[in-house]
């Protein structure tokens, strides 16, 4: 994809991983979730991770974020580096976990990531005072943002509760926490899946655009298929844990990709399939494409 802006921002590493492995802590041992995933991304690169359900897609992102503390899951790899910089990516050693520098989240549902108790003014401030600006410039910046997201009547809006917003409104105010502390990677867990596909696509196409202004990398966990290919420029494609196939996206179809991926991509529904007598599913599509 050639876009000019995103070129001007493009260049240093936002983030590198190698043989990354997390398993879980159970009652029976431990229960490996992801295996040996390395990749590398540059500034405003973007990286759809896709697979089934179960195939390990949260963990790696909870892991890379920061998100899973040491009772919980067990990572291990061997390089990780932030912005150029080491990060120790092993499990979060306090029982809260605490978010990597440089890598900030977001998630399907915008109320279990916002403080329902908290005014969005006192929101922005929990993130921006980490920034150690003065309180006239917390004010500001926390406007200039809500701004940015499109939602008009920021002064009203930073006095309200998340609960007073639309559900639309709430995924913005996310995005602009996430990204007013200008990470050099930004995860996104299915931020859509919750809106109709309209409201969907804007907030992709807004979460992209700011994204490429700050220079941010963005990693985007979903189901869908189609959103991937429309807005990534690389996918990882995990099955069990294990990556399948790291490619570009325009070379998704290509017939050198992995038997799995090939299935993952005959399960995505078409129009023109509407009088197929059975919906395909993975595993008649797997035995086909390994045939
Ligand atoms: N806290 C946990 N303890 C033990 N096992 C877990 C825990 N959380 C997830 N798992 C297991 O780890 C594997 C990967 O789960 P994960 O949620 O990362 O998959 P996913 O691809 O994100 O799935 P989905 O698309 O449904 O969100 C699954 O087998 C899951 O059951």
């Amino acid at each position: 994809m050639n876009r000019p802006a995103e070129q001007a921002q493009s260049g240093g590493e936002a983030i590198a991983v190698e043989g990354f492995t997390v398993a879980y802590r159970t009652e029976s041992g431990l229960v490996p979730a992801v295996s040996d995933v390395s990749f590398a991304l540059k500034r405003s690169e973007r990286l759809a991770v896709v697979g089934e359900s179960g195939s390990g897609k949260t963990t790696l992102a909870m892991a890379i974020a920061g998100l899973l503390p040491h009772e919980t899951a067990r990572v291990d790899y061997g390089v990780a580096r932030v912005a150029g910089r080491p990060v120790d990516m092993s499990a979060s050693r306090s029982v809260i976990p605490v978010r990597h520098e440089g890598v900030s989240m977001i998630f399907q549902d915008a109320m279990t990531s916002l403080d329902p108790v908290a005014t969005i003014a006192h929101q922005f401030r929990s993130v921006l005072d980490a920034r150690g600006l003065r309180r006239s410039q917390v004010r500001a910046e926390s406007v200039g943002w809500i701004e940015k997201v499109g939602i008009p009547n920021p002064e009203r809006v930073l006095k309200l509760h998340p609960y007073e917003l639309s559900g639309g409104m709430r995924q913005r105010v996310m995005i602009a926490l996430a990204m007013c502390s200008r990470p050099a990677v930004l995860i996104a867990d299915e931020p859509t899946s919750a809106l109709d596909i309209v409201v969907s696509r804007r907030i992709m196409d807004l979460l992209l655009s700011l994204a490429v202004e700050l220079g941010t990398a963005v990693i985007v966990i979903t189901h869908d298929i189609d959103l991937a290919r429309k807005y990534t420029d690389r996918m990882l494609v995990l099955y069990h844990g294990e990556v399948q196939d790291l490619c570009d996206t325009d070379s998704l179809t290509s017939a050198e990709r992995s038997a799995y991926t090939r299935a993952l991509l005959d399960c995505v529904p078409r129009l023109q399939d509407y009088d197929r007598e059975s919906l395909p599913t993975l595993t008649r599509s797997m035995e086909r494409a390994a045939s």
